[in-house]
């Protein structure tokens, strides 16, 4: 399988290439030249595999060329073995017809472990491998930071750099982060939000001397890998709803718009998705844009669900590719007007095309504490406020004789300010974590200023 980027202006790479690589060097993003399609009877043949199995064959194909299925096999093997749950993703009935899809049974308790787990041990083959060392310099508003940090922490291959928005996580999530004390890891607090520190990632990528100096290299959603590792869960679900013969839909609570294009990735690959219901907090350009197609951008908030505290949601460009009928000239333009401006239009066919399939919902914080606590009176369910909002804009999307199965993408205990405010419940971390509170932080905090954020970098690196 062969890679183009959605800016039509990078080679097309291999699935080994395109991970390393993370952001295509015209700024867009890796997208597979086409799409893989499974038959009904391969469908029926992934029921009831050992979740590494499933997803070792539903990656394959977009790793063909670059990876055999025994060597996926034994590195999905290695990935999910720490998990805590035996089906590495459950499916819990909340009400009649809508599940949680549990994601967070990973060592960081958020959805990211599913595939971060495995990106490690890719990164570590392909570059044992090519004899190579890269840096990774990944943006957080919270949860792909501790699980970049927990799946690359010690590797002798691999620099780990991540900036999280100052002040703009929960204790819990800024704590896994900068509590990790292996010399290859390194934790920027920037003066800005998610978006900023986004942005940042991306102008390192954009300086290509500084890029190629620094061997740079991503794990953010914008690296495809992380979608493709993000699509075998969806698999699953279906399966066990009675896919291919019967469809299911899926809510996604959606900041950077990584998890739900994977699900819409699994619908491209012949899978029976019918409607995909994401859901926003009061940062809600997203939902927005279903409902009007405009999306424009107004600033950052503060929410109750900080990891989805996010404007510019970067796999956005993926989906307008395809709604765009794969016009890369077409994309660019979009993307370059869209960050000048702040707003985004697309042609109303295209738009159309999009609410087909995509349906949004809007939670503000005291919808969602509200939400959380219904959950814990009527279900007995503890939700965290991303989870909370997942399930909320699934309820709001069921349809009769279809299952709904919402991603819950992070453990309550992460945010146990908000579940307590919501449910008066305490959610306790794992024995592992028991001592986050007390253990040692280090990051170092810079302005919101490219030069400062690669000198710190330089510096790092010098001195491992
Ligand atoms: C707990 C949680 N839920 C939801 C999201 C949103 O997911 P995505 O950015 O893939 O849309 C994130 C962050 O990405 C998250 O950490
Ligand atoms: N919510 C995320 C933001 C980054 O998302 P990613 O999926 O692109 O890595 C976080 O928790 O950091």
């Amino acid at each position: 399988m062969r890679y183009i980027s959605t800016r039509g202006d990078a080679r097309p790479r291999s699935f080994s290439d395109c991970l390393l690589a993370g952001l295509a060097e015209d700024g867009g993003l890796y997208m597979p030249e086409s799409w893989p399609h499974f038959p009904a009877t391969e469908w029926r043949a992934l029921r009831g595999l050992p979740y590494p199995e499933l997803a070792a064959r539903v990656i394959a194909p977009f790793a063909a060329g670059s990876l055999d299925l025994p060597t996926l096999e034994r590195l999905c093997h290695e990935a999910y073995a720490g998990f805590d749950h035996a089906a590495i993703a459950p499916l819990v009935e909340i009400e009649n017809g809508l599940f949680a899809l549990e994601l967070f049974h990973g060592p960081t308790l958020a959805f990211k472990d599913m595939a971060m787990q495995l990106l490690g041990r890719l990164f570590d083959h392909v570059l044992t491998e090519r004899d190579e060392t890269v840096t990774i310099v990944g943006a957080t508003s919270g949860d792909t930071g501790s699980a970049a940090i927990e799946a690359f922490r010690g590797s002798a291959r691999v620099s780990v750099v991540i900036l999280h928005p100052q002040g703009r996580t929960s204790e819990v999530q800024r704590r896994q982060m900068t509590t990790v004390r292996d010399a290859n890891i390194h934790n920027i607090a920037l003066d800005g939000t998610f978006d900023d520190c986004q942005d940042m990632v991306k102008a390192m990528f954009a300086d290509l001397p500084f890029r190629d100096e620094v061997r740079l290299s991503a794990v953010n959603s914008i690296n495809w890998a992380r979608i493709a590792a993000q699509i075998p869960y969806y698999v699953r679900a279906a399966l066990a709803f009675g896919a291919p013969e019967n469809p299911v839909s899926f809510a996604v609570p959606t900041g950077n718009f990584g998890n739900v294009l994977a699900a819409w990735a699994a619908s491209r690959m012949g899978l029976p998705v019918r409607r995909l219901c994401i859901g926003s907090n009061r940062n809600d350009i997203l939902t927005r844009f279903l409902s009007s197609n405009d999306m424009s951008i107004r600033g950052v908030e503060p929410s109750l669900s900080p990891s989805m505290d996010i404007q510019v949601s970067s796999n956005f460009e993926r989906l307008l590719f395809e709604l765009l009928g794969r016009d890369s000239a077409a994309c660019a333009a979009t993307m370059t007007a869209f960050r000048k401006t702040g707003h985004m239009a697309i042609p109303p066919a295209a738009w159309e095309k999009a609410c087909e399939t995509f349906a949004g919902l809007r939670l503000d914080d005291d919808e969602t504490l509200a939400e959380m606590q219904r959950l814990f009176r009527e279900s007995r369910y503890l939700a965290d406020p991303h989870s909370a909002i997942g399930l909320a804009a699934g309820r709001a999307g069921r349809e009769t004789g279809v299952p709904m199965a919402a991603a819950a993408t992070a453990h309550p205990a992460k945010f146990p300010d908000a579940v307590r405010e919501a449910t008066g419940m305490s959610p306790a971390l794992p024995p592992r974590l028991s001592d986050l509170f007390t253990r040692e932080e280090r990051y170092v905090t810079l302005p919101n200023d490219l030069h400062a954020v690669q000198s710190d970098i330089r510096a790092f690196l010098a001195a491992r």
